[in-house]
């Protein structure tokens, strides 16, 4: 049975999780369809990408039953390591991390329980919006676990330490009002999937180089030295202005029309 959809329309990407009656929960199969749809948009003229689930909840986590199947397993093969530029992950931390390092931008449209694996690939996003009664939790430390899949480069990145401890000792979900409170959740909307794919919209009608230049800045600034983050900034505006695509932007801005990228 198919884990996932994806879908493509007007440069956006649309990927579902089709696991409906599981809520979605995340076995191996479905972690290597997410890696598999994530290669496929990296490969794609797609200049935005919009993850949701199927269903009543976006993803209740990974699959417990799989989970309680690992006695004997090789684990380390289980979670084989993927080597690309930013150095090795393995293939649980690839369900997050493969979003997270894609060129283009990334919202999570969350509806229902977003538990464990669900809150790290949504966490890979860049921007998160959730329905009214949406709970997140960082759950895996009910089940004996720590949080993983990148979730600890990801979770210090937009929550205080005080609130990203109380997470994950707890493993308590938590109303999505507050985690916008906290800054886990970018905003509380009614049709989360509706205002995704508005946003989506609005990215996707920007230049492809500058949508690509954006997200690459946006992940070097958290890592890097001011002053190399201000060489970078450079670079990467020398390399956008007075070009092509940026002369399409001004020339439709004067001439009142939507840019033609090709
Ligand atoms: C390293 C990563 C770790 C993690 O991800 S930790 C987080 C793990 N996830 C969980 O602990 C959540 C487990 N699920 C639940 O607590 C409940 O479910 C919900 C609150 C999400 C929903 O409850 P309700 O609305 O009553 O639905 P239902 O009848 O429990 O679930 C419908 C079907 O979905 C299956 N299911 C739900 N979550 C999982 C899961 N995480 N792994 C495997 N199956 C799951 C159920 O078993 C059932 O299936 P059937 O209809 O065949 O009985």
């Amino acid at each position: 049975m198919s884990r996932l959809r994806l879908s493509h329309h007007d440069h956006i990407a649309h990927v579902t999780l089709t696991r409906a009656e599981k809520k979605n929960a995340m076995d191996d199969e479905m972690i290597d369809a997410i890696i598999a749809a994530g290669e496929d948009v990296a490969a794609s003229s797609a200049r935005a990408v919009v993850l949701s689930g199927e269903g009543s909840c976006f993803c209740a986590g990974i699959d417990i039953a799989g989970l309680s199947g690992m006695v004997g397993q090789d684990i380390e093969a289980l979670v084989m390591p993927r080597t690309h530029g930013m150095g090795t992950t393995n293939r649980w931390q690839e369900v997050a991390m493969i979003w997270h390092r894609l060129d283009i931008p990334v919202i999570a449209a969350l509806h229902g329980v977003v538990f464990g694996a669900g809150l790290q690939l949504a966490l890979g996003a860049d921007i998160r919006l959730a329905a009214p009664g949406t709970q997140v939790a960082v759950m895996e430390m009910k089940w004996g676990l720590i949080p993983d899949m990148g979730g600890m480069v990801l979770l210090p990145r937009l929550v205080r330490d005080d609130v990203m401890k109380r997470m994950i000792y707890t493993a308590a979900p938590i109303p999505a009002e507050q985690a916008a409170a906290w800054g886990l959740v970018t905003e509380v909307v009614a049709d989360p999937l509706e205002a995704a794919q508005d946003l989506a919209t609005q990215i996707a009608g920007n230049g492809p180089n500058a949508i690509r230049a954006a997200k690459s800045l946006c992940a070097y600034a958290h890592t890097a030295a001011p002053a190399d983050v201000l060489k970078e900034e450079s670079r990467l505006q020398v390399a956008l202005l007075g070009k092509p695509e940026q002369m399409e932007v001004i020339a439709a801005q004067f001439a009142k029309r939507a840019p033609d990228f090709g």
